[in-house]
């Protein structure tokens, strides 16, 4: 999962856009760039490997001169972590065009012929996002006048959407005209749009993954981007809307409100905390209704995103509920590292046990999910070592058994822990004396609680079902064979930085 922002505004952004960046850095860990225009009509960009943090030096925010940029964090889906395929990309023509995306494209290499075919475009990388920049850089190289139209832009997104399969978030900037964001046709992935007005009374625009970017950098939400919508912001502040799909259907993934979004978020109308204590609500009555001679004496959460999650359980099981687990708060998100070595030895330095919480209890754990069992195995095991009596697991998600192919990089379903197993299985690989998993329909209602609109998800990951109806038997066989731990392992090595000049 990637984090995208763009902002429209009469004063300088990088400062705005960096805040807003450290935001939604976890959705994205490995890679960070910020591209702004300065008062020459010129690109500034600098993007690299890294946290926000670190990417970022003084030199570099002083460069990133200007009143509109986009930013970006990146979790790989797509080619390697190679500094070259960091975003934003940007191409010279036409206009001068530059693009962050979240997602992932699924049919990247017909498309990467098609725009050699009819266009003599070639791309540098192995990025879908690269591939999607020279799509729309080819939809919108049809118009024939200089000044760019609303009508010009929402065509060329329209094109666009025709001919790209998958989940994308997009915000684009365009040299002399404006700033566009769009949504894929499903809404899979999210994105929001805020405004503020300055001092002289200039409405301002911004739009980000997540609201809570808003929130921090002082903008007010309008409202979500729809399914298959763009939004236009001219460079003057006029604002143009317009559907450009053809059947839009509001299938979010159902991932982000279960791991991928912070709890102070809203998307697509849904408090993902509400959600995430409804998700518990619903998960403890199940565990008392199908446990109840289990002889519970605490509930513990595994941090940091079920927390909420095990409170509400305690709370239906009339429970005590126990920080037995410390987050080192210096270790990331275990999940979105791309190795997985890297998982392994991230989870053991990121939580310890409080040994008193686990010392002779039948203790009842508690996580949002279990995709690779890297988590829970080892927490398993630290909570024996602790003094556990008994150990209890409850998963907010139902079993996961299938590859995610939208944006999240879950890209085989032989390294998901419960594809093929049954839950007596998985319980016994992960140690645990008992293993409970949420039902979906209980998991899909918890969300629509806060939402009703929402009549569809995407729960490819629990079903094998894809919303966008282009996901094939091959292209799975297809990624499996080149996004595998292994596959990936090589590719790194193997990855080359291909801008020698942006190194520093
Ligand atoms: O079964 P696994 O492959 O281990 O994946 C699932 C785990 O990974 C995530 O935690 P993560 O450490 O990424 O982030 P968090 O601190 O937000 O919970 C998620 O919350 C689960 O704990
Ligand atoms: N997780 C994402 O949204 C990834 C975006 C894009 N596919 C990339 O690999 O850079
Ligand atoms: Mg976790």
């Amino acid at each position: 999962m990637c984090g995208i922002v763009g902002i429209v505004s009469q004063s300088a952004v990088n400062q705005p856009i960096y805040n807003a960046l450290t935001l939604l850095q976890h959705r994205g860990q490995d890679a960070a760039g910020i591209i702004t225009i300065d008062d020459e009509n010129r690109f500034r960009l600098r993007k690299s490997n890294g946290l926000v943090n670190d990417v970022f030096r003084q030199e570099h925010m002083l460069r990133l001169q200007g009143n509109a940029g986009v930013g970006h964090v990146r979790y790989p889906t797509a080619g390697s972590s190679s500094v070259s395929e960091a975003q934003p990309f940007y191409v010279n023509s036409p206009y001068g065009l530059t693009l962050v995306h979240n997602g992932n494209l699924t049919n990247s290499e017909e498309l990467k012929e098609k725009l050699f075919n009819l266009a003599r475009r070639h791309v540098n990388t192995n990025s879908d996002s690269e591939i999607l920049l020279n799509i729309l850089a080819y939809h919108l190289d049809k118009t024939e006048h200089p000044h760019l139209s609303a009508k010009d832009i929402f065509d060329a997104i329209k094109a666009t959407h025709r001919d790209i399969e998958g989940g994308y978030a997009c915000i684009a900037m365009i040299i002399g005209q404006g700033m566009v964001a769009f949504r894929d046709p499903h809404g899979i992935r999210p994105l929001v749009l805020g405004k503020r007005v300055d001092e002289n009374g200039f409405t301002e625009y911004m739009f980000a993954s997540e609201s809570v970017a808003l929130d921090i950098v002082g903008f007010e939400m309008v409202r979500d981007v729809l399914p298959g919508e763009a939004i236009y912001v001219t460079f003057d502040g006029q604002l143009f809307a317009q559907q450009c799909a053809n059947n839009p259907i509001l299938s979010p993934c159902i991932f982000e409100y279960v791991y991928f979004a912070r709890p102070d978020s809203y998307i697509d109308g849904v408090s993902v905390y509400a959600a995430r204590v409804h998700m518990g609500e619903r998960l403890g009555e199940k565990i008392a209704r199908e446990w109840q001679d289990l002889d519970i004496d605490v509930v513990i959460p595994i941090p940091e995103t079920s927390n909420d999650i095990a409170l509400r359980i305690a709370h239906c099981l009339n429970k005590p509920y126990r920080q037995g687990f410390v987050k080192n708060r210096y270790v990331g998100r275990t999940f979105i590292m791309p190795g997985q070595t890297q998982r392994v030895s991230a989870v053991r330095h990121k939580l310890n046990t409080i040994s008193s919480e686990f010392k002779d209890k039948n203790v009842l754990l508690v996580d949002d999910s279990i995709v690779r069992g890297t988590t829970s195995k080892q927490i398993v095991d630290m909570a024996r070592a602790a003094g556990a009596k008994k150990i209890y697991f409850a998963s907010a998600a139902p079993e996961i058994r299938y590859p995610n192919v939208y944006g999240i990089d879950m890209p085989t379903k032989n390294e998901l822990i419960a594809h093929g197993r049954t839950v007596e299985e998985i319980a016994e690989l992960i140690g645990v004396d008992k293993l409970i998993f949420q039902d979906l329909e209980a998991l899909t209602s918890a969300i629509q609680q806060e939402n009703q609109a929402i009549k569809f998800f995407d729960c490819s990951v629990f079903t094998g079902e894809y919303v966008t109806g282009t996901v094939s038997e091959s292209y799975l066989n297809n990624i499996a064979l080149q996004r595998s731990d292994a596959a990936k392992r090589k590719r790194e090595k193997d990855a080359t930085n291909l801008e020698i000049h942006n190194e520093r």
